[in-house]
């Protein structure tokens, strides 16, 4: 579904990925951890088309994306919830839904309910600013956006920042429930060793830009493990 390889990106002619291949099939959710500072974000930002690469080749279901730049991808399928979940906290909740539609379909009464469904406290929130919104609730808020466009894989970078233990909990479960229930591929950053645990099939580490372990399900339910790759 998402095939990554001898992927090459940074800022200006620093390069900070430096050779990532990375393959998931349709349907999995898989995680990439690994240390503060390691490239996570400027891997993801990347697959995004928010930057360049240098070299290598970006592929979506058999589809060249290398060159691609980030307005494309909604219409193609590729949700992607940045990291401090990137709401507009001037909107409403509703407004901020209605974004995830498209540009083209601000004004229509467009067909939320999917977000609804998955995430039902936003129902009752519509109307409310979306800045004055609980940190659980703003990173809801921020994937049903993405939900809203039915997306084939989503780009989550770290969903659990700024949101309470219990409600990490729910929010994984929720995802774990609509990739399975509408085949969405996810490509998760994380750092809350819980919520990858409970959510991915497997892992990739990332260490100053290169992948240094390709963790299974086993490997990743061990804490030591999966500690090596995220402590200094
Ligand atoms: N816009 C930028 N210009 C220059 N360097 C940047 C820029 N954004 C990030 N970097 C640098 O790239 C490196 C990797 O940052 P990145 O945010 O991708 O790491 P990360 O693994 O996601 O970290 P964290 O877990 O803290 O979010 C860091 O050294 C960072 O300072």
């Amino acid at each position: 579904m998402l095939k990554v390889q001898g992927l090459v990106s940074g800022y200006g002619k620093v390069q900070i990925i430096r050779g990532v291949d990375i393959e998931i099939s349709s349907g999995e959710i898989v995680s990439i951890i690994g240390r503060n500072g390691v490239g996570k974000t400027t891997l993801m930002k990347t697959i995004m088309g928010a930057i360049r690469p240098m070299a290598g080749k970006i592929e979506i279901d058999g589809k060249d994306f290398t060159k691609k730049p980030i307005y494309t991808r909604a219409a193609d399928g590729v949700g992607y919830v940045e990291q401090g979940h990137g709401i507009f906290p001037a909107l409403t909740v509703e407004e901020n839904l209605k974004i995830g539609l498209g540009i083209n379909n601000m004004k229509k009464s467009k067909d939320l309910s999917i977000a609804h469904e998955y995430f039902p406290i936003l129902l009752s929130r519509s109307k409310q600013k979306a800045g004055t919104l609980s940190g659980g609730e703003q990173a809801m808020l921020s994937i049903a956006r993405v939900l809203v466009a039915k997306p084939r894989i989503i780009l989550l970078d770290e969903p659990s920042e700024g949101v309470q233990p219990n409600v990490v909990n729910q929010i994984g479960e929720i995802i774990s429930k609509f990739s399975k229930e509408m085949n969405i591929t996810i490509l998760l950053v994380e750092q809350h060793l819980k919520l990858i645990q409970s959510i991915s099939q497997r892992a990739y580490a990332l260490d100053k830009g290169v992948i240094v372990g390709n963790l299974t399900r086993e490997e990743l339910l061990d804490n030591d493990t999966v500690a090596s790759y995220l402590t200094v």
